[in-house]
């Protein structure tokens, strides 16, 4: 479990996270949305340790950040945004690399080795250096890298950003696997999409505020389960109605060719933030 309050971080006269409250239950697949800027990658940062808040207070599993840091870091681990893998040693070479670098003992170490290998459909590559592998085997090689000491609570920052969509959707399956088996799993991500999929609730972020948290079929509704959407020479319109009835009703009267569909995350965000996100 992860319990934020009173989250603040400043740079000088900018605040990127302006007093943050959220709580991420044990568990749970939980995205982190939000415009570019709008504090997300702060919020991991601070969270992961790679900087301290300004005010506020962290606890991840009942440790207190940053006083508990050996025990926090015990319990989470992380896949940062940029590849971060050493690509002139093999897959194998960069986990056991890792796991020494950690202090694991030799033993548990190299079958933990070989269980990750396995778990992230790398078993055959895992004598292959890492220059010789796409962008999505990179991703799924951090991911185990990430869970060599069995953490708790994984923070991914836009796991599958820059991948195509079926290398996206494996990538999806692994981390809905992560959470069958048990972990916590904290993600941001630029494709709504994703959180959509993966995601048991959300929270939209604009310039450091929280300005939604629900599940994403709670936010839909909240907007309107239902969307009519035509295009005007300013640009696309959309109205959104919570039935059906009442959307076609709405559609029949329009002198324009118009549709209707079922409200998404992305209709939830541009309402909320007035911006598309590009993928
Ligand atoms: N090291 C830093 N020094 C100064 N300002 C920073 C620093 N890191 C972030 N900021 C500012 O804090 C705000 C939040 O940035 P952050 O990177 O957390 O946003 P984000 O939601 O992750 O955006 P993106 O989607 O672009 O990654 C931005 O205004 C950014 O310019």
């Amino acid at each position: 479990m992860i319990c934020i309050e009173g989250l603040v971080k400043k740079y000088g006269e900018r605040t990127a996270v302006n007093n943050l409250n959220l709580t991420i239950a044990q568990g749970e697949t939980f995205g982190l949305l939000g415009p570019n800027g709008a504090g997300k990658t702060t919020t991991i940062r601070i969270l992961t340790m790679l900087t301290r808040a300004t005010a506020g207070t962290v606890t991840i599993h009942g440790y207190r950040l940053p006083q508990e840091e050996l025990a926090v870091k015990a319990v989470i681990g992380v896949v940062p945004q940029h590849f971060n893998l050493d690509i002139d040693l093999t897959a194998r070479e960069n986990l056991n690399l890792h796991g020494r670098l950690h202090h694991m003992p030799r033993a548990g170490r190299e079958q933990r080795v070989e269980e990750l290998l396995d778990y992230v459909e790398l078993k055959e590559r895992g004598n292959d250096m890492v220059n010789t592998f796409s962008g999505g085997m990179k991703r799924r090689l951090m991911i185990a890298r990430a869970l060599l000491h069995q953490p708790k609570v994984l923070f991914l920052d836009e796991p599958t950003v820059g991948l195509d969509p079926q290398v996206r959707r494996r990538l999806w399956d692994l981390i809905r696997r992560l959470n069958a088996d048990g972990l916590t799993v904290l993600l941001t991500t630029h494709y709504i999409e994703e959180a959509e999929n993966l995601c048991k609730r959300v929270a939209i972020m604009e310039k450091g505020k929280l300005i939604a948290l629900n599940t994403p079929g709670a936010l839909c509704e909240r907007l309107g389960s239902y969307v009519v959407e035509w295009s005007e020479s300013e640009g696309m319109q959309y109205r959104f109605f919570a039935s059906r009835a009442e959307a076609a009703a709405f559609s029949g009267i329009l002198a324009v060719n118009a549709t209707l569909r079922y409200t998404n995350l992305e209709d939830v965000f541009i309402e909320l933030t007035g911006r598309r996100v590009s993928g």
